[in-house]
Formats: structure tokens, C-alpha cells, sequence
């Protein structure tokens, strides 16, 4: 295993930031870490780090403790934690050359500048970095002495889309040549493109651990019917509304309905719509996107997956456009 916690628990004061976490991370594999702002992610990547001891439970990080063989854990792994330093006067190359120094390693710093597209600035100092270049010279420093396991904290902050295009590259390359990859992010694009399996959190808990796949299935299988209709009556609203398997509808604009409904309805939606005068002219169906998969593991509103009250009838699934996501 390359990363193992049980029964993980951190609390600061009154704040429970982390609340009994059990989870195994394989070696070989890209592990994301997701969950709203708060949920207690950088606290977790902190403890594997031994920059914050745990209140309870332990972690081991390819097969050492993370707390009382802390020194050992930082030798084997390449990270980038949530407030990072540089040193404002020396130069990129001169980080590099410290973190092959430390790692004892034979790395090219400039080879590894070049893997993050930063060698141009190799003699800039870093205090005069815009915030992408900072977190890529950060990155480099990570992947000094090829490193059994990377531990990346939202390594894709502050990155351009070529920046986090690069950052998926360099993810999947590591794991290609064997590293694990842990990372915690709030792109949930970046963390389907690239991870075989993803955690989520929850106010300390963690909530979910599996495929990004096999978390959609999980949710139910309730697909969204976008219908175009020659004009949207409230009629139609209704008879919709009204269908057992129907969950949410919704009138996006004079003619556009939008339906949330288990999959084997979508015709029984057809035909009350053209029962109460409606004539469908063009229908899309789309899967759950990610932001809904993401609110309904990580919000208390569950429209997306049952409601028998018909009040709730006028809301669609959560998403991240009508939901806030909670901490
Ligand atoms: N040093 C600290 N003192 C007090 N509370 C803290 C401290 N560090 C973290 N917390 C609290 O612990 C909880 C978890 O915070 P953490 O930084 O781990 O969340 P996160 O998931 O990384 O959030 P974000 O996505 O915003 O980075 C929060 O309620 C936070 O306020």
C-alpha cells in the first residue's frame, strides 16, 4: 500500500477537521482527494507530511508511520503541500539544486524545469514568479529523485489551461514509470481525466472512495431530459410532474423543459407532454455531470436522487449553478 490511514481523527479546538478517516491508497494508482472547501483535505495531506500530528489514528506512507518515521516518509515522497515556501532571492535552478541535494539524487535541474515548462526562468529569482510559475518550480522540486509517491496539494492552483493540461501529463507520466500519485483538487475535469480512483470528504468524513464511474452508477440512474417544446404551458409542467418516476422539472425558458427521470420514463414523459398539448420538437438527454455527482455526495439537498413531496417537484438535481456547496 502506499498510503494507509485508520481511524483518522484531527480536531483543532471545536472544529473536528477530520473525523475517523479509514482509506488505503494502492501503490501504482492516481489517487484525487475531493471535497468542498473545509472538508478537511490539506489536513490529511498534512498529517501524511507530519507538518500536523493526528488526535487520534495513524497513517503510514509507503509502509512507514507517518509521524514517527516522518523523515524517512520525506525522503521517499515528492510533495507539494498547501502553503508551500520559496525563497524569494534564489533562483529557480538553485531550488532544484537544493531539492536534489536533499533528495540525493543526480537530476538535471534543468531537465526537470523543462518537464514543467519553466527552464527559461531558470535563473529568475523566484521572489519575481507569478503564482503559476511558483507552483511549477514547486512541482519540479516535487519530481526531484523520482519519487516512489507524490503527495500534491490542488497541485493545479494558479495554473493556466496549459498549465493543468501539462499537469495531467506529468501525473500520468509519473504513474507510467511506476510513482503513485495522491492529490487533493477542486477540478473535477482534471480529476476524471487523470485518477483510477477518487475519495471524497464531507465536514471530516469521508464519504465515498471508488471509481469516478462507479460513484455516478451509485447515485441512481436518473437521467436528465432536455425537451424542446413548441411553447412550455404550466400544464405540461404538471402532467410531467405528476409521473411516478419523475424527480425534477424544470422550465429553463419559454420553450425548454428540462426533466430529471429514471432512464425507462423518458417515453411515459413524451407522451404526457403531448397529452397536455405539447409537441416535442427535439430532446437531449444528458448523464449527471460531474458538479451534480459531486454536490449530491457532498450537500444535504437529495432532489437529485428521490422526492416524494411535490413541493420539491420545480427542483432539478443539485448542481454547481443552483447549489452552493457547503463546507
Ligand atoms: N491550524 C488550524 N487551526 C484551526 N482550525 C483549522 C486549522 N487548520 C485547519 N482547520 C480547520 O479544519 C477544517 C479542515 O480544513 P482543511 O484545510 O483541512 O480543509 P480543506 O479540505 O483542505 O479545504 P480547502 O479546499 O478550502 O483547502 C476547517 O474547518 C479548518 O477551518
Amino acid at each position: 500500500m502506499a498510503i494507509e490511514l485508520t481511524g483518522l481523527s484531527k480536531q483543532y479546538g471545536d472544529v473536528t477537521a477530520l473525523n475517523s478517516v479509514s482509506l488505503t491508497v494502492r501503490r501504482g494508482e492516481i489517487f484525487g482527494f475531493l471535497g468542498p472547501n473545509g472538508a478537511g483535505k490539506s489536513t490529511t495531506i498534512d498529517i501524511l507530511l507530519d507538518f500536523v500530528r493526528p488526535t487520534a489514528g495513524t497513517a503510514t506512507v509507503l509502509g512507514y508511520d507517518a509521524q514517527d518515521d516522518s523523515m524517512a516518509v520525506r525522503q521517499a515522497v515528492g510533495i507539494l503541500p498547501d502553503g508551500y515556501h520559496l525563497y524569494d532571492r534564489l533562483t529557480a535552478r538553485q531550488h532544484l539544486e537544493f531539492a536534489i541535494a536533499s533528495k540525493g539524487s543526480d537530476d538535471d535541474p534543468i531537465e526537470l524545469l523543462e518537464r514543467v515548462g519553466i527552464a527559461d526562468a531558470a535563473d529568475r529569482k523566484a521572489g519575481g514568479f507569478s503564482k503559476g510559475m511558483k507552483q511549477r518550480l514547486v512541482l519540479a522540486m516535487a519530481l526531484a529523485g523520482s519519487p516512489e509517491l507524490l503527495i500534491l496539494d490542488e497541485p493545479s492552483t494558479g495554473l493556466d489551461p496549459n498549465g493543468a493540461r501539462e499537469m495531467r501529463d506529468i501525473i500520468r507520466a509519473e504513474r507510467n514509470r511506476g510513482a503513485t500519485v495522491f492529490f487533493s483538487s477542486h477540478i473535477l475535469e482534471q480529476v476524471e481525466a487523470v485518477c483510477d480512483r477518487v475519495g471524497i470528504l464531507r465536514n471530516g468524513e469521508l464519504v465515498a472512495v471508488d471509481t469516478i464511474d462507479a460513484l455516478r452508477d451509485a447515485l441512481g440512474t436518473d437521467t436528465r431530459l432536455v425537451l424542446t417544446v413548441e411553447s412550455v404551458t404550466d400544464d405540461m409542467v404538471n402532467a410531467v410532474a405528476v409521473l411516478p418516476e419523475v424527480t425534477g422539472v424544470h422550465a429553463d425558458s419559454e420553450t425548454r423543459l428540462t426533466v430529471t427521470c429514471a432512464p425507462e420514463t423518458k417515453t411515459a414523459v413524451m407522451h404526457a407532454l403531448e397529452a397536455a398539448g405539447g409537441t416535442v420538437v427535439d430532446f437531449d438527454i444528458e448523464e449527471t455531470s460531474l458538479e451534480e455527482m459531486f454536490a449530491a455526495y457532498t450537500t444535504d439537498d437529495d432532489t437529485a436522487t428521490s422526492s416524494e413531496d411535490e413541493d420539491d417537484r420545480e427542483l432539478v438535481a443539485p448542481s454547481a449553478e443552483s447549489e452552493e456547496v457547503r463546507a
